[in-house]
């Protein structure tokens, strides 16, 4: 481990530098202010100047700034919490002005294209290892951030063999274990196939059907929004998401969004046809299907 990331009983990197402290962002640098066991020096660097105030505001920073090259000069660790269209832009500003040794991580909620949006911009004495927490909410910029967002959420790590030390891994993986999560490491091809089923085209589904029940307004709109009930209120929740990292999201994990769609949309199908042939026996087995994958969620988590 490099010499300048310290002991466990300590905080684990001198200086942390947060780029794009909007909902994860901000929650990062909550729970490192609160705990003090992340980084002695915390920056945050963001683009926008009503953010800049609104984080020096919150106080969870002991800089704030809007120039994101200097900001890392002296960091230990530069964590990238930018929409993943920008992770390549932002690297490619940050990286050549990283002291030796250091740490570039990112928290994408897509990883082959952020990776490869990375890559061509990384120096052979800087270690990159690419994250992502699996914890959020609908909200973003840097008044939703919140220090326990990340307790007991999984961070997925997809280490790569050529630019991730063991010990900048090591300690990626520290890190997201003193903000509360559990720490899992993948191949990030599986990664993106895993998260299109369980995040993305859950978000797609719920933006769809939003957007039908919208088009469906001349005969609906009172309907909808007076009678809605607690099913159509929780896609509302996650229709709720910013468009720009959900646009963004879309795009970078484009086929393997739409092998899952294609899935799905077979499967959609499926239960079509039992309902128009009164196929009961097809309709029960689904619904308790998704019973029990709730039981085991929720038995999960509070285990
Ligand atoms: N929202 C969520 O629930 C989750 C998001 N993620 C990922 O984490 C990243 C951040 O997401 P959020 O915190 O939700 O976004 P956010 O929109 O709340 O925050 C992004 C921040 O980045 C700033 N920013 C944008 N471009 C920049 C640039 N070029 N330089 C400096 N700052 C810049 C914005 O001004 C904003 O403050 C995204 O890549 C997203 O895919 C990961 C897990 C959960
Ligand atoms: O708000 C929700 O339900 C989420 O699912 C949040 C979320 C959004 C994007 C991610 O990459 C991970 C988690």
């Amino acid at each position: 481990m490099d010499d300048r990331i310290a002991s466990s009983a300590n905080p684990l990197f001198d200086t942390l530098v947060v780029i794009g402290p909007g909902l994860i962002g901000a929650s990062v640098l909550h729970r490192a202010r609160r705990d003090g066991t992340l980084a002695r020096r915390l920056i945050a660097v963001d683009v926008n100047p009503v953010f800049r105030d609104r984080v020096r505001e919150l106080g969870i920073a002991d800089e704030v700034t809007g120039d994101a090259a200097s900001a890392v000069a002296d960091a230990d660790c530069v964590m990238l919490c930018v929409p993943v269209g920008a992770m390549g832009e932002v690297a490619a500003t940050v990286v050549p002005a990283m002291r030796s040794g250091a740490i570039l991580t990112d928290t994408g909620s897509t990883k082959v294209a952020v990776i490869e949006a990375i890559k061509p911009s990384l120096r052979p004495d800087i270690s990159y290892v690419p994250a992502h927490p699996m914890a959020g909410t609908e909200f973003s910029g840097p008044d939703a951030g919140f220090a326990t967002l990340f307790d007991d959420r999984w961070c997925l790590l997809t280490p790569l063999q050529d630019v991730s030390s063991d010990s900048a891994v090591e300690a990626v993986e520290t890190l997201w274990q003193r903000c509360g999560a559990r720490t899992r490491t993948m191949a990030p091809e599986h990664h993106d196939r895993v998260c299109a089923i369980v995040s993305h085209l859950p978000h797609l589904l719920a933006f769809t059907i939003c957007g039908t029940a919208d088009d469906l307004a001349d005969q609906t709109r009172s309907e909808v929004l007076d009678f809605a009930a607690s099913g159509f209120r929780d896609f509302t929740r996650i229709a709720a998401s910013d468009p720009i990292m959900w646009r963004d999201i879309f795009l970078s994990n484009r086929e393997a969004i739409l092998e899952m769609l294609a899935r799905f949309m077979e499967d959609a199908q499926a239960m079509a046809r039992a309902i128009r042939w009164d196929d009961s026996d097809y309709i029960v087995d689904r619904i308790e299907r998704g019973r029990q994958i709730r039981r085991s969620l929720i038995g999960n988590h509070q285990a």
